[in-house]
């Protein structure tokens, strides 16, 4: 994990993306993920070499992100299982106890509210609904989710804006926290291996609710190294650099999960996951605040990336 400063200068390969252009991905437009189909993303995300230049503009957030974090949860280490400590990613900090109880509540009570009039996004695509469906439930990986964008926006959820504002103060971002992604997961619901979208900026938060769950991150490069950490409930993950850049992350959709000596027993969870918008992609983001509040899913035949 604690790697010297020297590493975060050494160059990067050309393109980190080409691995992760061949995993196997949901025929499904995805919110700030990279939302488009293997084909697409080949030729948008790989052949503008977008994601590799989130590996290397990372360095110096990497830096700053990991200090902040820090120094104010020193005592906190992400716990490893199957990958050898000097083979993990930098830029992975995990806050256990983030959320205090009373927030925690608040919060899911927040998000349950906001989450009952969201549809299944695998029910919004009538045409596509039976494929979709049974790779969905093939490989695990249903659940609900939601966008949004805009100040305005964030702060109809008060307790989970408070929640980032408070480690927005601790300066994790470079700018405001302007957008965040609710994931709703039942306990065999989850979310496919991969890298967020560069648009999302080059620090990523999320806060976990309700139950814990396991999380697998792969280094597309040496898939042997498919790594597990356990998010629990009223935690905060926080990843930047070349956990955020280069890692594939997502949840593996099984009720129950081992982890070390323990079983963990899946509940029902959320998972809010916010970022700051770079100022480049602020403008192709759009007006945020008239922003629609329900994102549609569309097929892959239609997908366009949003931002
Ligand atoms: O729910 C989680 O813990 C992960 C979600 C995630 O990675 C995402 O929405 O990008
Ligand atoms: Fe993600």
């Amino acid at each position: 994990m604690l790697r010297s400063r020297l590493t975060y200068l050494l160059p990067k390969p050309l393109c980190a993306t080409q691995e992760l252009c061949r995993t196997p991905m949901l025929p499904i437009v995805r919110n700030h993920h990279t939302r488009t189909p293997n084909t697409l993303r080949s030729t948008q995300a790989c052949k503008s070499g977008l994601d590799t230049r989130i590996g290397t503009k990372a360095s110096s957030t990497r830096t700053y992100a990991a200090i902040a974090f820090k120094q104010r949860h020193a005592d906190e280490m992400v716990q490893w299982i199957d990958v050898p400590a000097d083979k993990q990613p930098d830029g992975i900090h995990l806050a256990n106890d983030y959320l205090t109880e009373t927030e925690h509540t608040a919060m899911a009570a927040e998000l349950a509210g906001l989450m009952s009039g969201v549809v299944d996004p695998f029910t919004l695509q009538p045409m596509n609904k039976r494929a979709t469906d049974e790779l969905a439930s093939k490989l695990g990986q249903k659940r609900k989710m939601k966008c949004l964008h805009g100040i305005s926006q964030l702060k109809e959820l008060p307790a989970t804006y408070q929640a980032i504002q408070r480690l927005e103060k601790e300066g994790l971002f470079k700018g405001a926290v302007d957008s965040l992604q609710i994931n709703e997961y039942q306990p065999t619901h989850g979310c496919p291996p991969h890298i967020d979208a560069p648009s999302v900026g080059p620090v990523i938060a999320m806060f976990s609710l309700g139950t814990p769950t396991v999380m697998t991150l792969r280094n597309p490069r040496e898939p042997a190294h498919t790594g597990r950490i356990l998010l629990e409930e009223r935690s905060c993950l926080v990843l930047s650099g070349q956990a955020r850049g280069e890692w594939l992350h997502g949840v593996d959709g099984n009720a129950t999960q081992p982890f070390k000596d323990q079983t963990i027993s899946r509940g029902h969870r959320y998972s809010v996951v916010f970022w700051a918008t770079p100022p480049k992609y602020e403008k192709a983001l759009g007006d945020v605040e008239n922003s629609p509040k329900t994102i549609v899913f569309k097929t892959a035949s239609t997908s366009k990336r949003r931002f």
